[in-house]
């Protein structure tokens, strides 16, 4: 797994072989080891170069033997050894030196990186800490802030900007083994000392203390309840202030603690989710694998609202030609400022040019004809949707995807007003739009492979995490809030404040609870479906109680507060009062709690004490009910789709894993007897009544998440 080479007669070449990224697997750890020896003991070789096969240098740690008993030689004395030797070692740096593998970059005395190539040590992101010297040696090279910013974030760091901070000694746009086999031989007979990393002081500011503190302040408040950020400062700090070897045993120590625990495996598990979620199949046997996108070069998008805005920016960000459309000249010129100012704001942040000359503009549908994908993005009405998709269907070329940007209308009955059903495709981005990373992709009755392939392909240029989803009422995501909002309403009625609610959920690692989510969004927006569904307004059955719609228990808590003009953010007042109309700081309101207090008297409920528990319980245990039946009816494939809709587009925290990997760790039989408790506590609300799924699963001895698949009753029947 380490090829030796001797080349330019005197340098020993180190090559990674284990693709696709040349991880640090047992058997590469053992290629390296074996190598470093046999280079250090050969009189011919006075210098070695290190490299990665296939134009990537190293991913670092194997992280599929994380699970694994340890085997083979450790990391650490492994990269000691190579700083340790008397021979100039080169890391000749293409493609990625992450994690493990920029460590051992670090123990090379010299670095040598292609200009595409990036850097970094993202063992954070998986709950981990860079723990073969990375916390101890990166600090020493580049300083005590910049160590801090990498190690805390695990942010990934351009060629240009490892230059700059120090981590690379050179930069070329030329083949960075060639240079580094050059530099290699140039070196040698240099004094070494200066370049072991390990013999260095970190380089600090005056007040390291308050460096530190200050650091830590920022990194807990990030973490939202994440241990490895925390450990990382810790960890850091161990560089600053104690001895090389002290330090290191720091790192270790650390290490220990986060290695087994519950957050390193969520977030383990997170990253090989993301990845499979790109790997879709439909019932039919298509799948990823055997579907292909079809090229995608011109792009429209109907519709410059806050949608259609935040989707054109994306695009265009993306390096694709967009045709925005709109209705009149009027909204066209407000959406082009918009837009335009948007991209000179973000590029403006990335200190780059932005790309205004890949926007066109036009109120004519007819500027369509030769566009290959359209994105209707119009407002969130059926009988305007499927206006807008009949004039499409006319107007654009026979092959052109249509695409409809929705939250969760019927995608099958917008496909049915056109002549090409099986080129009509859900795209449901999140807002804002040229922001959140997700993208549910939503298959109808009769989509395509070929348009749900290019809709995925699509999603992935444009940096997003596609999750493929079934067509239903919200498909997965917002279909599984629904059981979490009521849940949050009922929680009001029976004697909670949103203060209660959104401090549980916040204190669970949520960055806003659900009632200041809500004031987010504006609360008119809920309003108005619940209008259109008859739950509330002129439509409701006059037979319906007040609290009591359609045969189920109803809150009308959230309709009243807007009924009093509150409508969150927008206008300053919400379920809490802001500092101003559209201000974000948020404060309760007491006139809320007065009315909690008189609508409790009016309906004769007795307030009670709600703890945290129930909260979190009741919110959380609902909404995971919800996304076991998504599974059982093949709404989601899967529950890694279902957890990676929940981190990336709604705020679940990553170090729980997501939803259904969560409801793994409190243990299915826990799940299910909580929902027992409460549905017998609360029989007129059916989303507490256990789904199928789940009990089936907890009679099978609740088995591991990735065997979830094997009980579901119609396995991708929707998709
Ligand atoms: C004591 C230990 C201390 C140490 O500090 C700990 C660490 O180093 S922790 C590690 C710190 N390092 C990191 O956190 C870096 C993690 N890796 C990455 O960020 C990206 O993979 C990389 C940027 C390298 C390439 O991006 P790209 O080109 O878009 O490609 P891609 O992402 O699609 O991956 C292709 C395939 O490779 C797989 N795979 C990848 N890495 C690893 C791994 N380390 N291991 C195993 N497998 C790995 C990946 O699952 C996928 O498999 P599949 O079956 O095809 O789905």
């Amino acid at each position: 797994m380490a090829r030796y080479e001797q080349v330019q007669g005197t340098v020993a070449l180190i090559t990674l072989t284990n693709p696709p990224v040349n991880a640090l697997s047992a058997a590469v750890r053992l290629g390296i080891t074996e190598t470093v020896t046999r280079a250090l003991r050969d009189p011919e070789v006075k210098s070695m170069v290190i490299c990665g096969e296939n134009g990537v240098f190293c991913g670092g740690a194997d992280i599929r033997e994380f699970a694994k008993p340890m085997s083979g030689p450790p990391l650490v004395p492994m990269i000691a050894a190579i700083e340790e030797g008397e021979k100039p070692v080169v890391a000749a740096i293409e493609g990625a030196a992450f994690g493990g593998g920029l460590e051992l970059a670090l123990g090379c005395h010299y670095r040598i990186a292609h200009s595409k190539a990036r850097v970094g040590l993202p063992e954070v992101t998986l709950g981990l800490l860079p723990a073969a010297g990375g916390t101890q040696r990166l600090p020493r090279l580049i300083g005590l802030a910049p160590a801090l910013d990498l190690i805390t974030t695990g942010r990934h760091v351009t060629a240009q900007e490892a230059l700059k901070l120090g981590i690379v000694d050179q930069v070329t746009d030329q083949s960075a083994l060639d240079l580094a086999i050059q530099f290699a031989q140039q070196v040698v007979g240099q004094p070494l000392l200066p370049r072991k990393l390990s013999t260095r002081q970190t380089p600090c500011p005056p007040d390291v203390d308050g460096l530190l503190e200050e650091t830590m302040a920022q990194v807990k408040q990030r973490a939202r309840g994440a241990m490895a950020p925390i450990a990382c400062v810790q960890a850091v700090r161990a560089a600053a202030t104690l001895p090389y070897q002290a330090g290191m045993q720091k790192e270790q120590e650390l290490m220990a603690t986060l290695f087994h625990s519950s957050q390193a495996r969520a977030m383990q598990y997170c990253f090989f989710a993301q990845r499979a979620v790109g790997r879709w199949s439909l019932s039919s046997g298509a799948h990823s694998g055997n579907s292909k996108p079809r090229p995608v070069s011109k792009v429209a998008v109907i519709g410059l609202g806050t949608m259609g805005r935040g989707i054109t920016v994306a695009l265009v960000k993306a390096g694709m030609s967009v045709l925005a459309v709109e209705t009149n000249k009027k909204q066209l010129e407000i959406g082009k400022q918009m837009v335009s100012a948007m991209l000179k704001h973000d590029a403006q942040k990335r200190n780059a040019t932005p790309r205004l000359d890949l926007l066109h503009f036009t109120i004519d549908l007819l500027e369509l004809k030769n566009t290959d994908l359209i994105i209707e993005a119009v407002f969130e009405d059926m009988a305007l949707k499927k206006q807008v998709f009949k004039e499409l269907s006319s107007v654009c070329k026979a092959d052109a995807f249509l695409c409809t940007n929705t939250s969760g209308l019927d995608v099958d009955e917008l496909a049915a007003v056109t002549k090409r059903p099986e080129l009509v495709v859900g795209m449901h981005f999140f807002a804002p739009a040229h922001v959140m990373k997700l993208l549910e992709v939503v298959h109808g009755s009769r989509s395509s492979p070929e348009a749900v392939a290019t809709a995925m392909h699509l999603g992935k240029r444009l940096g997003k995490v596609s999750v493929l989803v079934g067509n239903c009422a919200g498909f997965v995501g917002n279909r599984m809030l629904k059981p979490y909002l009521e849940q949050a309403n009922f929680l009001l009625e029976e004697g909670a404040t949103p203060e209660l609610v959104d401090g549980a959920l916040e204190e669970f690692g949520f960055p806003m609870g659900v009632f200041k989510m809500s004031d987010l969004s504006g609360l008119d927006v809920g309003w108005r479906i619940r209008k259109e569904a008859g739950l509330t307004g002129p439509n409701v059955d006059p037979r319906d109680p007040p609290r009591r719609r359609q045969g189920r228990r109803y809150s009308p808590l959230p309709d009243l507060v807007c009924e009093q003009g509150r409508l969150g953010q927008k206008n300053g007042r919400g379920w809490y009062l802001y500092d101003k109309p559209g201000g974000r700081v948020a404060t309760p309101d007491p006139s809320i709690h007065k009315f909690l207090e008189e609508y409790r008297i009016k309906h004769g409920i007795s307030p009670r004490q709600i703890d945290r528990q129930e909260v979190v319980e009741r919110c959380l245990f609902a909404l995971i009910n919800e996304g076991f039946r998504s599974l059982d009816d093949g709404i989601a494939a899967g529950p890694e789709d279902i957890d990676m809709i929940y981190v990336f587009g709604y705020g679940w925290p990553r170090h729980r894993g997501g939803p259904m990997f969560y409801a793994g760790m409190v243990g299915l039989p826990r799940v299910l007897t909580r929902l027992e408790h409460y549905r017998q506590a609360h029989p007129e609300v059916p989303h507490l009544e256990p789904s199928p799924l789940l009990r089936r699963l907890v009679a099978s001895g609740s088995p591991p998440i990735n065997k979830w698949r094997d009980f579901l009753q119609r396995p991708h029947s929707q998709l």
